[in-house]
């Protein structure tokens, strides 16, 4: 049986999650596709409904099928899939969950990734996060939840850009904080499901998995170049850019970006094989010291006695099986390289500890 890939749609509170979803169900490649969402808010999926299944389930005219969560968002997976195989509601090929605005993705990502019921049947496709135009700099400022939220995401999509005369300050701080993301604007939820969708390895077309969309490690070094070689300090130090935008500095005297300060995004290479007993040993002592701070790993390795790369993610003290990939790009150096996304843990304390775990195995900068 196929895996059957998962969007998680997040964003915080009124960003436009809902609205987003509403317009993605209406477009043909979003057919058969199921949605969990918490509730049916402001803007529900009321007008798409055709039939109740059950008390929580429902079809949507679209061919989609819809559920909503009031308790655990992990029972509803479980229920869904069993429903589904039962056939109790119809195939799904797609799944797409709706987070609440305060939630953090990570328990949900887990649960696909080690859950044993459903683990090996769903693959994480992308976490794609809403940000308000209007209230999104507020909101980054306020909430570390809005902060974490952006800085997991593969995918941004500024909403409310209608209500705004320019998003570039919003911009480059996203960047900043998160620079593989891909950042999208759509008014009114207006973008096509494809600039949204496969973002994992795999994609539903089964193509051989791409692994450069994937890590978008070069967003890294495209970042750090930018900082004029100043390197990895300079992670969230976007105000160097000139956007012809004060105003702001203006409202936030002191403490501004005081969240973001707290997560880095980096890119480690590894300029040889590396041996995997002793890689999974450094990466389970990382877990265990800093398991909490690591928000996002991605990874592609050269393995020791293994001519095929190694793919690895993870999200907090939770590793995803390390899947073979097909091959490696033809042309392209075997270079191992790990992407991470971390809060209150710097690249240098990353960096050091893998290092010193890895003994003789030399850690380099890229
Ligand atoms: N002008 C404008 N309004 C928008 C846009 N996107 C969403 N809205 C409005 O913003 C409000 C909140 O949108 P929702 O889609 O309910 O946001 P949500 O993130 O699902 O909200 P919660 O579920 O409450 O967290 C609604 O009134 C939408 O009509 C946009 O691009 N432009």
């Amino acid at each position: 049986m196929m895996t059957i890939p998962v969007t998680i749609l997040t964003g915080f509170l009124g960003s436009g999650k809902s609205t987003l979803l509403n317009r993605l169900l209406r477009h043909p490649a979003m057919g058969e596709t199921a949605v969990v969402i918490n509730e049916f808010g402001e803007v529900g999926l009321d007008h798409l409904l055709v039939r109740q299944v059950d008390e929580d389930i429902v079809l949507l005219n679209a061919g989609c099928l819809c559920c909503t969560v009031r308790g655990d968002m992990v029972t509803a997976l479980h229920d869904l899939f069993l429903k589904r195989v039962r056939g109790d509601v119809p195939e799904f090929q797609r799944l797409a969950i709706e987070t609440t605005g305060l939630a953090d993705p990570a328990p949900i990502i887990h649960t696909l990734m080690t859950d044993p019921l459903i683990g090996g049947r769903f693959r994480l496709d992308g976490v794609v996060t809403v940000i308000d135009a209007v209230n999104g700099e507020k909101e980054l400022d306020e909430h570390i939840e809005a902060v974490k939220q952006a800085a997991v995401a593969d995918r941004l999509v500024l909403s409310k850009t209608d209500l705004v005369e320019d998003s570039a300050a919003l911009k480059a701080r996203l960047k900043a904080l998160n620079p593989a993301a891909i950042v999208l604007e759509a008014i009114e939820g207006d973008i096509h499901p494809d600039a949204l969708l496969d973002c994992g390895l795999f994609s539903s077309s089964g193509k051989a998995p791409d692994v450069a969309q994937w890590l978008r490690d070069e967003a890294y070094r495209d970042r750090d170049e930018q900082h004029h070689g100043h390197g990895h300090h300079h992670d969230h130090d976007h105000h160097d850019h000139d956007h012809g935008h004060d105003h702001h500095h203006d409202h936030h005297p002191h403490d501004v970006n005081r969240h973001d300060a707290r997560i880095s995004s980096f890119c480690l290479t590894f300029d040889e094989p590396l041996d995997w007993e002793l890689f999974v040993s450094a990466l389970e002592m990382l877990i265990s010291s800093k398991g909490e701070d690591l928000l996002r790993i991605k990874g592609i390795l050269d393995v020791i006695g293994q001519d095929r790369p190694i793919a690895v993610h993870g999200v907090q003290h939770v590793f995803h099986p390390p899947v073979p990939l097909p091959a490696w790009p033809a042309g392209e150096p075997k270079t191992s390289k790990l992407v991470f996304i971390t809060r209150d843990l710097d690249r240098a304390t990353v960096e050091g500890l893998l290092r010193a775990a890895l003994g003789g195995q030399e850690v380099l900068l890229d």
